[in-house]
């Protein structure tokens, strides 16, 4: 099983727009269109698909929100922390 990170760990990846509430990290971005959004999750669904690794995806309009955790180890793993990176390169404008 991957092994959980601890607060210090977290901090060390300097995910700077990401928040974290200690089991999980979110990412709130507004893109400029519905259709932009959509289009964005699409290759964030590509790149989790890939990784065998899923984020939780809230859409509102051209609104989402990203929240990251490994459910099978309870809390935060190297696994969120690169599909956060990921999801930073793929939505990045
Ligand atoms: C069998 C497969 O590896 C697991 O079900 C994966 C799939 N995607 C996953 N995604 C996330 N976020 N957490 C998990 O524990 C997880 N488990």
């Amino acid at each position: 099983m991957t092994e959980l990170l601890t607060d210090r760990d977290i901090e060390d990846a300097r995910l700077a727009e990401w928040t974290v509430d200690g089991k999980s990290l979110t990412r709130t971005v507004e893109l400029e269109s519905f259709p932009a959004a959509i289009d964005a999750v699409n290759r964030v669904a590509e790149a989790a698909e890939a990784a065998d690794h899923h984020p939780d995806i809230d859409i509102r309009w051209r609104t989402l929100s990203f929240t990251l955790s490994t459910h099978s180890a309870g809390g935060l793993t190297q696994k969120d922390v690169d599909l956060a990176r990921r999801i930073d390169a793929l939505i990045a404008t």
